[in-house]
């Protein structure tokens, strides 16, 4: 699959686990940045960035990462087209794609173990939306 991928300085430690992982899987990855922890970049910039590349259908998931996951999140939803969801655990990440069909997971860097990161991670990705009753709530996220 090809997804892309973003983080800010807070986020880039494990954004560069999860991009390894998701090559190891045999994913194509469109990193967006950023390329360090140590230069301070906004996470704004990087959130739009990868939910365009969603929402253009360039990729079919995005995966973004801040400090605490919120902030780039919530820059993430404001592009028309992207579901992003925050997640903290693999069940978040489970009921994010059956009930909602995110496009794209959250993760804070600051506030959760890379093991719990990378678990959900492939959770997200292995899930399919359920679709049924879902279907017409997820449309009416627009
Ligand atoms: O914006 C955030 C909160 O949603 C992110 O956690 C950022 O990574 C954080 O604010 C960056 O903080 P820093 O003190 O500039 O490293």
């Amino acid at each position: 699959m090809k997804i892309a991928i973003a983080s800010d300085h807070a986020g880039y430690p494990l954004k560069a686990v999860l991009a390894e992982d998701l090559r190891a899987l045999g994913h194509d990855l469109l990193d967006l940045g950023a390329h360090d922890a140590t230069t301070s970049v906004d996470y704004p910039d990087f959130g739009r960035a990868c939910a365009e590349k969603v929402a253009s259908g360039e990729a079919e998931f995005g995966v973004v990462v801040c400090g605490s996951g919120i902030g780039i999140s919530i820059a993430a939803n404001r592009v028309p087209g992207a579901r992003c969801a925050l997640v903290h655990d693999n069940i978040g990440a489970r009921l994010s794609r059956q009930h909602n069909d995110a496009n794209m997971i959250s993760f804070g860097a600051r506030l959760m173990g890379t093991e719990t990161a990378r678990d959900a991670l492939r959770a997200f990705l292995e899930t399919p939306f359920e679709g049924g009753r879902h279907a017409a709530r997820r449309d009416k996220l627009g």
